[in-house]
């Protein structure tokens, strides 16, 4: 596929946003903007002139002290006045820059943090198998943030040292030109610190990102099986294994800091080497008279000089900064730029789903991976009919699901629905008719109503209830204190699984679906609790499309066909009934299960 196609797919802020080049990325963010930076720029220069004004007048009063009456003492009062001047005006004028700057990049960050999510809400279910959730918020949360400074960086350093590096050249220029080739010769100096310390900056910081995002994935991974550890008492373990990643980040971080510590110390002891040097050649070239220069022209070279150094200096320790920043432009890109988005764009929108379902010679492979995890599948199911995939574990059944729910696409074959190709419908049109209920209900921090109506808009209160008490979960939630308003705390912890599963239904209810997924969704429970949920999913499953895989066969013997799956092939179809009889795979599995 190529880049242009996936462009073309995305929304237009992401399709604009995304570059080859880290540098076009960082361009694009700002181009509302640039009107503001530019501003920003323009009153920097009249906030930051004391920096080059105050050597200026500094030299001046030098040389009225040592004119020995030569030059009045009005010329001091107007030094005097004109420091007044230069130093007050940069309190207006740093608010201005800063509220401009801010502006900027405070918006950007919105942005690029808002495009991120986009682009994550398109992403491909194969995609997030592959990442876990903590590297994919180290790059939302830690590498906007280092965006941001790096702009926040260049747009306060760069000004700063560009302006110094010319108001020194320029006063030096006319003030004594032959210092000029002290000036040009610190250019090349820069560019060998620059030069021979890149590389090593450059790869130091790549290796401390990849640290963090893996820092970030342990951590995530490690507090969402707090509860497994604890129950298994393995904390000494977790903590092992977080340990040992803590060392290897901390070791990345000890030697990006020893890259940039080398880095920095070159630079300074090189640039101070120039500015002593500067100082003994401007005083002996006064001392002989070599050069026509007052005493307070030496104090101006020197001054000046250092300006530059600094400003050379500036510019240079920029360089980590910008490596660091790039590194982290890099990183988002990784997620922008990611091809393994689901292509829905200009596909055919179903309104209507009657819920006919033909699977005709069916593979799927998993990336990466040799064996086929289906193989061959033909099935035809129709509209309303239930049908319940069974066999051991590994066999396929949550694979085949996923292509159901189009989370995954046929390696070879096709999968029809009412005749048309899923891969060629738009797949968010076709899931507004669908529900899936899963083992794990997936439930958020928020009211018991915002749960059920999760995705949709003015359900009245009378549904809520209808579809509540078609779940078996009215009673319990009336019971509840705020009632249908009672906030159920982050993934429904304040409820028994039962619960959980419970108000999971009344969700699949309210949405009226056509097609049902019903994954394991009855194990793990006590008899009361199972026979609930089992009484609510039947009504659930009436006169719809429903794939169910369960592993206690009496949760599937009313299914109207059973098909047995192994080794991704189908090796049975057939009812409850007809299935006991044939004494094949089902009878046996049947009979471990009594
Ligand atoms: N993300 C994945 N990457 C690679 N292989 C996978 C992946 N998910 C599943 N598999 C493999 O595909 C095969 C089918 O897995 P699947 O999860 O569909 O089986 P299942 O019948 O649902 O098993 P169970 O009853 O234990 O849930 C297995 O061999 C499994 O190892």
């Amino acid at each position: 596929m190529t880049n242009q196609s996936i462009a073309a797919r995305r929304s237009p802020v992401v399709a604009k946003a995304t570059s080859q080049h880290p540098l076009g990325l960082l361009f694009n963010l700002y181009r509302e903007d640039w009107g503001k930076l530019a501003l920003a720029s323009l009153i920097y220069i009249v906030k930051h002139s004391p920096v080059w004004i105050m050597p200026l007048i500094t030299a001046d009063i030098i040389n009225i002290i040592s004119s020995q009456g030569q030059i009045g003492l009005g010329r001091l009062w107007f030094d005097g006045f004109l420091l007044l001047i230069v130093l007050l005006q940069n309190i207006p004028t740093q608010y201005m820059y800063i509220r401009l700057l801010s502006l900027a990049i405070r918006r950007m960050e919105s942005k690029l943090r808002s495009m991120l999510a986009q682009q994550l809400q398109l992403m491909s279910i194969g995609f997030y198998n592959q990442r876990s959730s903590g590297v994919l918020q180290a790059k939302v949360l830690r590498d906007v943030e280092i965006i941001e400074q790096l702009t926040r960086n260049v747009f306060q350093s760069f000004p700063a040292a560009l302006l110094n590096l010319l108001a020194a050249i320029i006063v030096v220029a006319f003030r004594s030109p032959w210092f000029l080739v002290f000036f040009v010769a610190t250019v090349p100096l820069a560019a060998i610190v620059l030069r021979t310390t890149r590389n090593p900056i450059q790869s130091s910081n790549s290796a401390f990102r990849h640290q963090v995002e893996r820092l970030a994935a342990r951590l995530s991974e490690m507090i969402q099986l707090i509860p497994i550890t604890r129950a298994h008492a393995a904390e000494e373990e977790e903590m092992l294994k977080l340990d040992r990643r803590l060392v290897q980040f901390q070791n990345a971080g000890l030697r990006l800091d020893a890259v940039n510590s080398l880095f920095g110390a070159a630079s300074w002891v090189s640039f101070n080497l120039f500015n002593g040097l500067c100082l003994i050649v401007a005083a002996w070239a006064c001392y002989t008279q070599f050069l026509p220069l007052a005493i307070g022209d030496v104090v101006l070279m020197t001054s000046y000089f250092s300006i530059l150094t600094g400003a050379v200096m500036e510019l240079a320790n920029l360089a980590p900064q910008i490596t660091k920043g790039l590194e982290s432009v890099h990183s988002v890109g990784e997620i922008l730029d990611n091809e393994d988005i689901e292509d829905n764009e200009g596909k055919q929108r179903l309104d209507q789903v009657a819920g006919r379902f033909q699977f005709q010679h069916v593979h799927f492979s998993y990336p990466d991976t040799q064996r086929s995890s289906l193989y061959d599948l033909t099935l035809e199911v129709q509209p309303g009919e239930t049908i319940a995939f069974v066999g051991p574990s590994g066999s396929g059944k949550s694979t085949l699901l996923n292509l159901v729910i189009g989370f995954l696409q046929p390696t070879a074959g096709t999968i029809l629905l009412d005749g048309h190709d899923l891969q060629r419908i738009d797949l968010r049109s076709y899931r507004r008719h669908i529900s899936v209920v899963s083992q794990e209900t997936l439930l958020f921090d928020g009211s018991v109503r915002d749960n059920i109506c999760y995705g949709l808009n003015n359900v009245s209160e009378a549904t809520i209830e209808q579809a509540l008490r078609d779940a078996n979960a009215l009673e319990f939630v009336l019971d509840m204190p705020d009632g249908l308003d009672t906030i159920i705390g982050e993934r429904g912890t304040r409820l028994s699984g039962g619960q959980r599963q419970r108000l999971a239904i009344a969700r699949a209810l309210i949405r009226n679906p056509r097609v049902l997924i019903l994954d394991e969704a009855t194990s793990a429970l006590d008899s009361i609790s199972e026979g609930l949920i089992q009484e609510a999913l039947e009504r659930l499953m009436q006169g719809r499309t429903t794939f169910v895989v369960a592993h206690r066969l009496s949760t599937v013997r009313n299914a109207d066909r059973i098909v047995v799956i192994e080794h991704g092939q189908i090796i049975e179809v057939g009812n409850h009934q007809s299935l006991v009889e044939q004494h094949g795979a089902y009878a046996q599995l049947q009979a471990l299960q009594a």
